[in-house]
């Protein structure tokens, strides 16, 4: 069994849990009283490279990173910086986090925030809206077709915005034949956690025109910034880098910075 497969079966027994405390008709009912969803497309089709900034406690490849015990004061530091969305991973057993991390970064900070997790049914979409997310990760290495494309539907349905997540060439030709208008090529196999930043400008020719590029994993700083621009990213997904860097808000600044360049055209 890949790491993938450990992780969502992990995942998929949590979820249970709380499916057997909170029906979905009751999620369903706590999503009528959050404020509507933001949509993230506009900034992310702006002029420069926009920074999506990850709160991120630990990674099943780096074990602990940062302990953040104020999630909300570290999203706060993130938008200062220039952050264009929030990424909170809310996965608990190899990740850290959790449901609660998402609420607290939504109330702090007023850019759209991101539910980082293994989305595998309609239900974690419901619980994603109704903690105040307005962008939802899926992931179609851990998809079936038609999950995959259910979920993409059944996300825009509620106004979130899903980020398709691919690896692999037939991943990406999945993710643009489910509809999706985001899609994120991950430099990391979720299989083996091996991170190959080469992976994006690969993969990126394959994504549509009018498709929104993201490029996650393995940005270290402003330098890996223009070379994912130059090879046509829209959006750069940081995680590691901002926990373990100095100063959380300059290290989003500089990034911001690196992608306003006028030197770096992208396509
Ligand atoms: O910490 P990094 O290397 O900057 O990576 C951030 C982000 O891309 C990574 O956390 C990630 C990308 N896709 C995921 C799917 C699940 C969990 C985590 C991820």
């Amino acid at each position: 069994m890949g790491v993938l497969d450990d992780i969502v079966a992990g995942v998929r027994e949590d979820l249970e849990l709380r499916q057997a405390d909170v029906s979905l008709e009751r999620l369903k009912e706590r999503c009528l009283h959050v404020d509507p969803a933001l949509d993230p497309m506009p900034v992310f089709r702006g002029p420069g490279v926009s920074v999506i900034a990850e709160v991120k406690r630990s990674s099943p490849s780096k074990g602990a990173l940062a302990t953040i015990a104020d999630p909300a004061a570290l999203a706060a530091q993130y938008e200062a910086g220039g952050a264009a969305v929030i990424s909170v991973l809310t996965e608990q057993r190899r990740f850290s986090g959790t449901l609660d991390d998402l609420v607290r970064v939504r109330a702090s900070v007023d850019v759209p925030v991101l539910r980082k997790d293994f989305i595998v049914t309609a239900y974690q979409l419901f619980e994603a809206r109704a903690a105040g997310a307005d962008l939802a990760l899926l992931i179609v290495a851990a998809l079936s077709d038609t999950e995959l494309i259910s979920l993409v539907e059944r996300a825009v349905s509620i106004g979130l915005t899903p980020l398709v997540e691919a690896h692999t060439e037939d991943e990406v030709r999945r993710a643009v034949d489910a509809g999706a208008r985001l899609i994120g090529v991950n430099n990391r196999s979720l299989q083996t956690l091996e991170v190959d930043t080469t992976t994006f400008a690969r993969l990126a020719p394959l994504i549509p025109d009018g498709v929104v590029r993201v490029a996650e994993s393995g940005v270290r700083g402003p330098h890996d910034v223009i070379e994912l621009a130059r090879a046509g990213a829209d959006v750069v997904l940081v995680g590691e880098a901002l926990v373990t860097g100095r100063d959380p808000r300059t290290g989003v600044a500089d990034l911001v910075a690196a992608g306003a360049h006028p030197a770096v055209h992208r396509s």
